[in-house]
């Protein structure tokens, strides 16, 4: 057996070699980087990539150490693509003009919780109202609208995964985000009680806000397209055995009673809106940077995106994975970060994680409100 003292010469040797060799590596990494720049091509380079693991996990003599070999040329050249992310000039970005005479579009109609979100934003304003989710999106390509407001999450049911994909898929930017407290009530027709409510219609939404409620009251729920069409429904049918769960704005509107106030599972329940555009938005009071990307599906590709994140200090406020169409059992990841484009830190973060993501967009900037 070689005693200890003559392993770690000989590392020490082997090392000085390593080190010698890496310190030429990023130089050419380096040189890598400036002709890139001239000719506008991105860092990270796939099938480079693969290439390169593949010849040298071939070159091994010692086969059972494939696994280790590949690992060590991939950690390689991630730090080959931080190092040359790093000679990215920064950009400075001038703030957007705000608009003026400007229109807005929700789904729903007055007294629904998005009109609620949409006013919390934007004032006092009409806004135009579309019967569903995509209608927005449609109105927004169209030029009919210049901003759209929709819901993205309920703090109690989770993400509302259909504006997820339909922002994807109409290549929109986020501008703002509004958070709103849902209170969820049981209204009913005047004069209308508790034990007289055997039904009760609205948003699948506002159903699962308040299953606790209506399971302990053998109220059976009934969706409807929203939880304002839901009140209107009830108002016009003038039957005192059902009910809707709808704002509290909703029953002033349709003149309902409400029979039984905040009735949410949980008490804190609230909606986070989005603003969305044709263009993206940068504005300085900027503090959320929303992004949508795909990875490699091999092992630790996600893990390498968090890592650039933490290492630059940034919080990430949220992850979300949708399925990618057409590619089963595949995903893209719409990831939230604190910060605003303007600093150092969070370009160089953002430089990074585009040398770890196969497709990347930005989808924005914006300040978030909370009401
Ligand atoms: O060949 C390139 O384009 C490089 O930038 C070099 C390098 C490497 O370090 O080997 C780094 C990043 C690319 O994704 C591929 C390879």
């Amino acid at each position: 057996m070689k005693d200890l003292k003559t392993c770690r010469e000989e590392i020490d040797a082997i090392d000085k070699e390593i080190i010698a060799l890496f310190e030429k590596r990023m130089h050419v990494a380096k040189d890598v980087i400036t002709y890139k720049l001239a000719h506008d091509m991105q860092i990270f380079q796939k099938d480079r990539e693969k290439e390169v693991i593949q010849k040298n996990v071939d070159r091994l003599e010692d086969k059972s150490l494939e696994s280790y070999a590949k690992t060590f040329v991939q950690d390689t050249m991630n730090l080959s693509k931080s190092y040359q992310s790093t000679f990215i000039p920064l950009k400075k970005y001038e703030a957007t003009e705000i608009k003026e005479n400007f229109k807005v579009g929700y789904q729903g109609v007055p007294g629904s919780f998005s009109n609620q979100a949409m006013k919390s934003w934007f004032g006092d304003i009409e806004g135009i109202n579309y019967p569903h989710f995509e209608d927005v999106y449609q109105a927004l390509e169209k030029g009919e609208i210049d901003y759209g407001v929709l819901p993205l999450e309920n703090s109690s049911t989770g993400a509302i995964n259909d504006n997820y994909d339909l922002l994807t898929q109409y290549g929109f930017y986020i501008v703002g985000e509004q958070s709103i407290t849902i209170d969820q009530n049981l209204l009913g027709i005047k004069g209308a009680t508790l034990e007289d409510i055997k039904d009760v219609y609205s948003h699948i939404q506002g159903l699962k806000q308040t299953s606790e409620f209506l399971n302990a009251h053998h109220i059976e729920g009934h969706e409807y397209l929203n939880t304002a069409a839901a009140a209107k429904y009830i108002s016009e049918a003038q039957n005192k055995h059902i009910g809707a769960i709808a704002s509290s704005e909703a029953a002033k509107l349709y003149n309902l009673d409400i029979i039984a106030k905040a009735i949410q599972n949980d008490q804190s329940n609230h909606t986070r809106f989005i603003i969305i555009a044709r263009q993206y938005e940068i504005r300085p009071s900027a503090n959320r940077i929303s992004m949508v990307f795909t990875v490699n599906h091999e092992v630790g590709a996600l893990y390498e995106v968090m890592r650039v994140v933490k290492e630059h200090n940034i919080n990430m406020a949220r992850i979300e994975s949708r399925p990618l169409p057409l590619s089963p059992w595949e995903y893209y990841f719409y990831l939230d970060i604190d910060g605003n484009l303007n600093q150092d830190h969070v370009q160089r973060a953002l430089q990074e994680i585009k040398t770890y993501t196969n497709t990347f967009r930005m989808i924005g900037n914006y300040e978030r409100k909370e009401s």
